[in-house]
């Protein structure tokens, strides 16, 4: 029963007058910025979306439906295995919709909050498809800038999917430094606080952060306030624990946490970094949500 205010009033089929696919309202999904985000099921094929609904009264400043309008024209150019799949945007009197690829296993976040630490295999796993992702964005020029554990969608084989483009931004030349970022991502990186310019680096601090947060159990900066936790950033001040994780991945993170942007490695020199070396499965259970994996190595009888 979704006893949301009247503003959200979403009719139970809803149409794209453009394709004239109708879809069914499904499950509640949760909130996600302005939106209120629900499955949604094509009456025709049955295939089940993910859809972002969005109240017009929410778009009334000219600001926010230009960002808007910049999420959706970033995410609708992209076509990647680890990138989450843009289906459409359309809108009715009341509402602005974005139906996009369902991803049933939610996020690493929840896989986080759940599991505390994951071991380096799974490490190598999640973030090699990562990468992979990230190199084809900013191969075209695109720059994520919120890159965290919330925004790495699992579908039900387990694939890492990368959502969210609500802060992404287009990078017009090769010396382009973006200048502002209005929103306030979650792993931050220093330029940005100190509002110098950033560009593609900011993904690679991103993914420090998120190395050490899935295999050292929390972000690298954490404190209790957000002051004190951009006080830490600006200082370049962490900590890794030694001997709890292998030297290869230490080492990966130092060079993913430089103070200096252009102290740190490209997408490419991470996917060429020996910690990728070590291990990697093929595929994972989703077992592996809850529990730690086995790995099992057969031996002839
Ligand atoms: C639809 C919004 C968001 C999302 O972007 N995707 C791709 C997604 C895909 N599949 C399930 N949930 C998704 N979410 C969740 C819904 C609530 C908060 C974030």
């Amino acid at each position: 029963m979704d006893t949301a205010k009247d503003e959200f009033n979403i009719p139970n089929v809803i149409v794209d007058p453009r394709t004239r696919t109708q879809y069914s309202k499904g499950k509640f999904l949760g909130k996600g910025g302005f939106a209120r985000c629900y499955e949604l099921i094509d009456t025709t094929s049955g295939q089940t979306f993910a859809g972002k609904v969005v109240p017009k009264s929410m778009l009334v400043k000219p600001h926010q439906k230009e960002k808007m309008q910049q999420e959706v024209t970033i995410h609708q150019s992209l076509n990647h295995k680890h990138i989450v799949q843009f289906f459409s945007y359309f809108e009715d009197e009341n509402n602005v919709y974005i139906i996009l690829e369902l991803c049933r296993r939610r996020s690493l976040m929840e896989l986080h909050r759940r599991r505390k630490t994951v071991t380096e295999p799974e490490t190598r796993y999640f973030v090699k498809q990562i990468v992979e992702a990230c190199i084809y964005l900013h191969e075209k020029r695109i720059i994520h800038r919120d890159l965290k554990l919330g925004n790495l969608f699992l579908n039900d084989q387990m694939e890492i999917k990368i959502g969210d483009f609500g802060l992404a931004t287009r990078v017009e030349s090769e010396s382009d430094r973006k200048r502002t970022l209005c929103g306030t991502p979650n792993y931050i990186a220093p330029e940005v606080i100190n509002k110098k310019g950033h560009s593609y680096e900011v993904d690679v601090w991103s993914m420090g952060c998120i190395l050490y947060t899935l295999l050292l159990g929390k972000p690298p900066f954490e404190t209790s306030s957000l002051k004190d936790t951009y006080s830490k950033i600006r200082k370049n001040d962490y900590l890794i624990p030694e001997n709890r994780i292998s030297r290869e991945v230490v080492l990966l993170i130092q060079r993913c946490l430089r103070h200096e942007p252009y102290d740190r490695p490209t997408m490419q020199q991470i996917y060429m970094d020996p910690f990728f070396t070590g291990f990697i499965p093929a595929t994972l259970p989703t077992s592996v949500c809850t529990v730690a994996p086995r790995y099992s190595v057969m031996v002839p009888l």
